[in-house]
């Protein structure tokens, strides 16, 4: 089973810049998160801090009881071969092959034999679809083709915890969607914790267990997929419909003016960017047929069921409804118990007295309609 990633309070800066402040979040072990944010508010800072390549100000990032940010450096050498990470473009060496590539974190950071790494080798780049392609040089594949093969070589050392950061980035839509199922299908075969920066709204929605967002200098939340999914911050709404109305600008966050003047635009009839409204929760990818069950998903129905009642109304319904009759009998839970909640009413008197009596076996709602800009742990 994976690790899990405990964040406390992180903060960091560069110089008089703060990037994020106060960040805390829970990444469950073998569960698949992704986190959100505009460009330039620190996804890519969050990851390096993650494995020790960047050292937060302040707070903690608990790793199998190790704080990486006051750890010792041989202690962080250690926790740091817990991480497979895949670069934005797959950083392979331009002069190796593919095989030598994949190969090279065991032959510098193990004593296997060349004949282990080689059967290592060839298991990997079977599991990324890269079978026959080992003698081929970076500059002579395709994009996608080389994420897969950064993929690869982040998992030759049995990795318990994978970052990627921007694993879509350059890719068309099908080899997303391809690269998506990929995830989600070494997920179920080695039950890896995995965190996942992108801006592909696609597979936001389809792949990870849990979603969060950076934006002005904070995690605006981090989740159950479902929360975020169904949340009506406007900053979380303008990012998953890629519209210019809302908070978010085109460099910077926007003052009150330009929103105004915008909103104006728009309620004229000028066009505000987005093609569909992106809103709900859509079913998550499951593993290729033929493949195990992921054993993060079912731990996480345990864990997400006994947080039910903290959850805001809508995506405590978009939980429930994800589960088979059979689990939503298990767990006293049935489909439609917020169907009657109006929007922006949440949650109201009526549905929520039948709600509790509903959720009798299980703790009674804490969920609080969000304060603007607040935060969220997991
Ligand atoms: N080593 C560094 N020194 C100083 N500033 C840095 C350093 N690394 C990142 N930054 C700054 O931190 C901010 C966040 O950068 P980061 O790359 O993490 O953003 P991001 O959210 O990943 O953006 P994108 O989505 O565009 O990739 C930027 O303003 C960047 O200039």
């Amino acid at each position: 089973m994976g690790a899990e990633v405990v964040v406390e309070g992180l903060t960091k800066s560069f110089g008089r810049q703060t990037i994020w402040r106060d960040v805390t979040l829970t990444l469950p072990p073998g569960e698949v998160s992704v986190m959100l944010g505009p460009s330039g508010t620190g996804k890519s800072v969050f990851l390096k801090s993650m494995i020790g390549l960047l050292k937060p100000d302040r707070g903690k990032c608990v790793i199998n009881g190790v704080d990486i940010v006051s750890c010792s450096e041989r202690q962080l050498y250690e926790i740091r071969k817990l991480f497979g990470v895949l670069f934005q473009d797959g950083a392979l060496f331009g002069s190796m092959n593919l095989f030598d590539n994949v190969a090279f974190p065991l032959r510098e950071h193990t004593r296997k034999s060349e004949s282990e790494i080689r059967q290592i080798v060839l298991e990997k780049m079977e599991m990324v679809g890269l079978t026959g392609a080992e003698k081929k040089l970076p500059g002579e594949i395709s994009g996608g083709m080389r994420k897969r093969a950064g993929l690869a070589r982040a998992l030759v050392l049995d990795p318990e915890i994978i970052l990627c950061d921007e694993p879509d980035s350059g890719l068309d839509p099908v080899r997303t969607a391809y690269l998506s199922q990929l995830l989600i299908d070494l997920n179920a075969q080695i039950d890896a914790t995995i965190l996942i920066v992108t801006h592909n709204i696609n597979l936001a929605r389809t792949v990870p267990d849990n979603l969060g967002m950076l934006f002005r200098r904070e995690l605006v939340m981090f989740g159950p997929r479902e929360v975020l999914l169904t949340s009506e911050e406007p900053v979380v709404e303008q990012f998953l419909n890629g519209r210019r109305i809302g908070p978010i600008g085109m460099s910077e966050e926007k003052d009150t003016a330009t929103m105004a003047a915008e909103q104006q635009l728009a309620d004229a009839g000028h066009h505000d960017g987005s093609t569909e409204d992106v809103r709900g929760v859509v079913p998550q990818l499951q593993p290729t047929p033929g493949l195990p069950e992921r054993q993060g998903v079912r731990r996480r129905k345990d864990r997400v069921m006994s947080i039910l009642h903290t959850l805001p109304p809508a995506a405590q319904e978009g939980i429930i409804e994800s589960l088979t009759p059979a689990e939503q009998q298990r767990y006293n839970v049935h489909p439609h118990m917020m169907a009657t909640v109006p929007a922006g009413h949440r949650p109201s008197p009526q549905p929520r007295e039948r709600i509790q009596g509903d959720l009798a076996d299980l703790p009674q709602t804490q969920w609080q309609p969000p304060q603007q800009g607040q935060g969220g742990g997991a």
